[in-house]
């Protein structure tokens, strides 16, 4: 479909150009994918780079970044970069010498399924022959005991006879070998994801036995399993969180990685498989550990300096500079993630667009695009799959929006729910003009934005000496260092001594996580309205920061915040002139609130106070600056 079937104006058409890098297409299913999963990898050069390295070094990796930025996936990109051919098959045989003491052999990649099948045929020949043999003794016994007319008896020992050949005779299966690692089937080098594994799991393990004699029991080498580190061999192994391991399991994996190889015995202390312990069993991987920087700390000091020694940290990026290049990369991720689903329709350019513009959203940075693509990838299959229930062929922006609104952060549905809340109470007003309050804005979590109503209040100091600032409600250390800016801001510009005066701040219904000296220049429109009895338009948010000369300076989270300024039904906001570039409405957003951008406090004002005595302020203001 072009642009004028959907009815978009040329000025979309243009904006949605420009977020897909230029790149024309009508659905992603034009877009080429790479083969490789190393070439899929987007944003990550550095990482891309050290992996390929490390793959032809065999070097071990650690990735430390936030989650969803693609470690595993790298890890998974490197084992396809391993050699296949050097794969090998690990079997397990019984000991005669030492039942206790399985031996280990390893046989090139295919052959172990091989050499089980024969031990198996060979067992079978070997049982048929003693089974054919018991099958005539019985029969001549049997008949022997009827032709004397002895025939209960004869029966009697023919049973015996059989329970003991049963128990007693060795038997031939007991000898065929059991194959621990099998990569016959495999088409690239393993990768093992040991995240979270407890030891058992990682190194191996032992099953414990029920019936330890009289025959019934199950040979100490079928009890056997090989762990993670034994299934990577020739491969990668990834361990997440690698902090999280016991330091025990640190100390063992280290052993592992510097012998390349590592017995398997029963890990449950009082089971019959803690007897067990096999000759070393190779685990030759490569180690891709990941975490995020506490994981560092956690760690074990020698497993870390194994690592910076013998091969690369790398750190992961958040975001990636928003150049047209990299856009094109996301237009690519639609498709990536698309095909990996499997099940999703293909994204409509609009669609894409909106993605990108959600990943600039994310960003949370001026002129960039987020790379925790795990999360977006979250987004685009919340699309694909309310595109899929309308039995749509294509998803279409539409879908993008409302999978927007499904696919919201614990943070920004706690926004909504505090939003609704205070719906009911009314804490804040959206029309008129109050003296003293102000509507402010702020941001809790990473994502999500409130209103924030803050008033003041100004008395007669109580303390005889001099006033005080006096703030209320929970702030934190940094709103609390901003309340102490502004009066000092306020001393100055408001030409009043208010050294006199006792100034009460109120963050209303303030909770936990709100922090940032966003409201700085609220406080002081608040303060200042209430030292000169002016009113402020209630209709008006704002945010931002407020240097000591007046200035106002840039903060974070403006989308989220006009966002909520919008949802709470306010009509205009005012935001740093510098942080004009940050802001990301969606469509379902756009137009529908007046942004104004301030540089100076008293443009604040103009903006914000009503009513008499507005001007002659303003003007004040403004002579006191230019001084
Ligand atoms: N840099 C990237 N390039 C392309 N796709 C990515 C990237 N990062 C993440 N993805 C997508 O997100 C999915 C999940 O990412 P992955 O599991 O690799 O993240 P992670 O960093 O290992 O996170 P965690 O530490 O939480 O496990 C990937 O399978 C891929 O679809």
């Amino acid at each position: 479909m072009d642009a004028k079937s959907q009815g978009v104006s040329e000025g979309v058409e243009n904006s949605v150009k420009e977020l897909l890098g230029g790149l024309d297409f009508e659905t992603t299913a034009e877009i080429e994918v790479p083969e490789r999963l190393i070439d899929q990898v987007i944003g990550q050069d550095h990482a891309v780079e050290a992996i390929k390295k490390a793959a032809v070094q065999k070097r071990h990796v650690m990735l430390i970044g936030s989650p969803g930025t693609g470690k595993s996936m790298l890890a998974k990109a490197m084992a396809e970069l391993l050699p296949k051919e050097e794969l090998e098959d690990i079997l397990v045989y019984p000991n005669p010498e030492d039942p206790n003491q399985p031996k280990i052999r390893t046989v090139p990649a295919g052959k172990g399924k091989e050499i089980v099948e024969a031990y198996k045929q060979e067992a079978l020949k070997k049982a048929q022959a003693r089974n054919f043999f018991l099958f005539m003794l019985v029969f001549f016994i049997v008949g022997y005991a009827a032709i004397e007319g002895q025939i209960i008896w004869g029966i009697i020992a023919a049973a015996m006879l059989f329970l003991v050949a049963r128990y007693m005779l060795p038997k031939e299966e007991r000898n065929v070998p059991k194959l621990l690692v099998n990569n016959a089937e495999r088409k690239t080098a393993p990768f093992e994801d040991a995240t979270g594994a407890h030891a058992g799991a990682l190194f191996g393990d032992v099953r414990h036995d029920p019936f330890q004699s009289g025959g019934l029991e199950t040979p100490a080498h079928e009890r056997v399993e090989a762990g993670a580190i034994h299934r990577a061999h020739r491969g990668v192994l990834y361990i997440d969180e690698i902090n999280t391991l016991t330091i025990e399991s640190q100390q063992k994996l280290l052993t592992a990685l510097q012998e390349k190889k590592f017995p398997i015995t029963g890990q449950s202390e009082r089971s019959s498989g803690a007897m067990v312990r096999t000759e070393p069993v190779p685990c030759d991987f490569v180690l891709v550990a990941a975490g995020n920087l506490d994981a560092l700390m956690g760690m074990h000091p020698a497993l870390r300096s194994r690592i910076e020694g013998y091969g690369y940290e790398i750190y992961m990026n958040d975001s990636m500079e928003d150049t047209p290049e990299n856009r094109r990369k996301l237009v690519r991720f639609v498709a990536q993630e698309v095909r990996r689903d499997g099940k999703i329709p293909h994204f409509d350019r609009y669609a894409v667009a909106e993605i990108i513009k959600e990943a600039k959203r994310r960003a949370g940075r001026r002129y960039h695009l987020t790379l925790r693509l795990r999360e977006l990838g979250g987004l685009v299959r919340t699309a694909g799959d309310i595109a899929k229930g309308e039995g749509a062929s294509v998803v279409r922006l539409e879908h993008v929006l409302a999978a927007k609104k499904i696919a919201r952060t614990i943070e920004e549905q706690l926004a909504d729910k505090y939003l609704e809340r205070r719906k009911d109470y009314r804490l804040f007003t959206t029309e008129g003009a109050e003296v003293g309050k102000v509507n402010g804005l702020a941001v809790i979590g990473e994502s999500a934005g409130i209103v924030l109503p803050i008033i003041a209040e100004v008395t007669p100091a109580i303390s005889k000496e001099e006033g005080r600032v006096i703030a209320t409600g929970r702030l934190q250390e940094i709103a609390m260092e901003a309340v102490m800016n502004v009066s000092a801001i306020i001393k100055k510009f408001t030409g009043r001594d208010i050294s006199n005066k006792d100034v009460h701040i109120q963050f209303v219904g303030t909770y936990e996580g709100v922090e940032g000296d966003s409201a700085s220049i609220s406080i002081a429109t608040a303060v200042i309205s209430a030292i000169e009895g002016i009113p402020v338009d209630q209709s008006v948010a704002m945010t931002g920061s407020l240097s000591v000369k007046g200035e106002v300076l840039p903060v974070g989270g403006v989308t989220q915040k006009i966002e909520a300024a919008i949802q709470a039904g306010l009509k205009k906001v005012i935001i740093p002139k510098d942080n004009l570039d940050d802001v990301m409405l969606d469509a379902a957003h756009e137009g529908k609130i007046e942004i104004i951008p301030v540089s100076r406090i008293d443009e604040v004002l103009e903006h914000a106070l009503v009513g008499d005595g507005k001007e002659k302020l303003i003007g004040k203001l403004r002579q006191i600056a230019r001084v």
